[in-house]
């Protein structure tokens, strides 16, 4: 078993190329969309729900056949035919520096893609190592219920906190503590339930030093 390294790449506005425009193709491109990649599609046909994104000016879609200088500019290749021996072509065409994903072939691929849940700031993914896609789908709709919609707000609310007690407090035990006390469940609470002046008030005692 491949013990992959996981990491969260700033790919904003660089190019990732995605040979085939089918089902996995369309997975791909969502996963994509939120980070604001140049998503260029090289495929023969569209899956329907790509064509609006096309139309929008949202993806590029190349309507041809496989090439190599296909993937000149790319920083990530995605092979995701339904045809091996073109998917193993793309392989063959990426330069050393390019990562491929090759969606048929967890063993020839340098990188694998994870099934994410975003909530504003925070990202939840969930990998098995390939062993079991449908796992990782199952454990991804679990965390959706537990880390519901509300986690965005909480999460920025939690960012803009932390940066008013870094402003607030030298590094070291109190700040330290200070952060620490953020973490009360009540906030949380009181996010869902809208009460945003007792969230208000509570970050004003702890950057009054009153942490407990
Ligand atoms: C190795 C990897 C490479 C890669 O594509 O990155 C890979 C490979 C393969 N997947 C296959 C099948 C399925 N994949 C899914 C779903 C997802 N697959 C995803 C990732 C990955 N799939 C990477 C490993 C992830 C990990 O486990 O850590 C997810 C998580 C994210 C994403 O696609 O971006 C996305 C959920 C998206 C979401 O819900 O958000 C389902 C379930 C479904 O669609 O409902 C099935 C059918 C059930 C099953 O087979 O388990 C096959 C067999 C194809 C065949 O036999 O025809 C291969 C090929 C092989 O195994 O070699
Ligand atoms: N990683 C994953 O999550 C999964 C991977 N797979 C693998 O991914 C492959 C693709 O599956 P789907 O997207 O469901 O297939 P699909 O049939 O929906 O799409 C295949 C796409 O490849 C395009 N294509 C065919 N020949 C081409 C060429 N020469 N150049 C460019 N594009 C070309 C087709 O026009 C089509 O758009 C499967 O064969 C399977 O091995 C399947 C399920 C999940």
């Amino acid at each position: 078993m491949t013990n992959y390294f996981p990491i969260h790449i700033n790919i904003e506005y660089k190019t990732v190329v995605i040979v085939g425009g089918g089902h996995v193709a369309t997975q791909k491109v969502a996963s994509l969309l939120p980070a604001k990649a140049n998503i260029v599609v090289v495929s023969p046909t569209l899956d329907d729900s790509l064509v609006p994104l096309a139309e929008s000016g949202q993806i590029t879609w190349h309507e041809k056949e496989f090439e190599p200088r296909d993937l000149d500019d790319a920083s990530l290749i995605i092979a995701a035919t339904n045809d091996t021996s073109v998917n193993e072509a793309v392989q063959e065409a990426a330069q050393h520096w390019q990562l491929i994903n090759r969606t048929d072939a967890q063993a020839e691929s340098d990188f694998i893609t994870p099934a994410t849940v975003r909530r504003g700031p925070l990202v939840l993914t969930v990998s098995t190592s390939g062993a079991s896609p449908a796992l990782a789908r199952k454990i991804k709709a679990d965390l959706e219920e537990q880390f519901d919609a509300v986690y965005d707000d909480y999460v920025c609310f939690l960012q803009q906190a932390r940066l008013m007690i870094a402003a607030k407090f030298e590094k070291g035990p109190q700040r330290r503590a200070a952060l620490q006390s953020l973490l009360e469940p009540s906030l949380l609470e009181w996010t869902r339930n809208g009460e945003i002046d007792r969230r208000e008030a509570f970050l004003q005692q702890i950057l009054m030093g009153e942490a407990r």
